[in-house]
């Protein structure tokens, strides 16, 4: 079963609420990654990369190592198919599960539904179950090429109000759109923010970025953190880097449980 969010220290230094990224589809690198960087971050992220070759099994080994797990696998189908995935997924008891809230309305409310019912007759705790809006690797061209002429800032407003009606738990979003969407949406709804980058990192793909001072600055939940850790010589030493910086900005000393 899933952990909650690492609250414990590091030395005087409180665990930063990172989710690491691991994108890799060998599990024993997973596996050692996640072991080393214990105590340096709040939980791990596994996506389609590792879950496309290790599947469900290969998720559950990871899980037993005892961190949460955020399950980034998107969905986006049809209500039906979306919400048998909820279900299909379930057992694995992961910290967040998300979607594509692009997928709309029905869609999001199937796989809420889903996921209470079948966390209900499992007898576990429900994922906190959040929507992707638009991906950090997405521009204002990015958007009008796939027919939304929308700046990206309104398509996320849009698209997390969509989310919060269908009662879902919070949104991914990047977190150049944290401020707007705490004053929309308040301070009890999830944000979950990818596209960070310190100032020492590769942007890479994303193009709506921010350093992990400044999100946390702003009101981001989670930081969803993989290449400036997993590539870095030295990961440990990168995601304490990290937690130094934000440690160090006014006002940044908060932890989520
Ligand atoms: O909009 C989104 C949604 C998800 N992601 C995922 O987050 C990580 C980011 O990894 P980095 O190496 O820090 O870029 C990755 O697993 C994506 O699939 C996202 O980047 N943007």
């Amino acid at each position: 079963m899933a952990a909650g969010l690492a609250t414990e220290s590091v030395g005087t230094q409180a665990v930063a609420p990172i989710l690491v990224a691991l994108d890799t589809t060998d599990p024993t690198q997973a596996g050692a990654l996640a072991n080393a960087l214990r105590g340096h971050v709040g939980g791990l992220k596994l996506g389609l990369e590792f879950f496309m070759a290790n599947g469900a099994a290969g998720v559950a080994r990871i899980s037993e190592l005892g961190q949460p797990v955020f399950l980034d696998l998107k969905f986006h189908d049809i209500p039906n198919t979306v919400a048998g995935a909820v279900r299909a997924v379930a057992p694995l008891c992961p910290f967040i599960l998300n979607v594509h809230a692009s997928g709309g309305r029905a869609m999001m409310v199937a796989a809420r539904e889903a996921a209470h019912d079948r966390a209900a007759k499992l007898g576990v705790t429900p994922p906190k179950l959040i929507a992707v809006t638009v991906l950090t690797s997405f521009a204002g061209n990015d958007l009008a090429e796939v027919g939304q002429p929308a700046d990206p800032q309104d398509q996320v407003r849009r698209l997390a109000a969509l989310t919060r009606e269908c009662g879902l738990d919070g949104v991914v979003c990047s977190a150049k759109e944290i401020a707007v969407l705490r004053q929309d949406l308040g301070a009890d709804f999830l944000l979950v923010t990818p596209g960070i980058r310190p100032a020492w990192a590769a942007t890479g793909d994303q193009k709506r970025i921010m350093t992990p001072a400044e999100a946390m600055e702003a009101g981001a939940d989670y930081l969803v953190i993989g290449r400036p850790i997993t590539s870095a010589g030295d990961p440990v030493a990168a995601a304490k880097r990290i937690a130094d910086e934000i440690a160090s900005r006014p006002g940044n000393n908060r932890t989520r449980a």
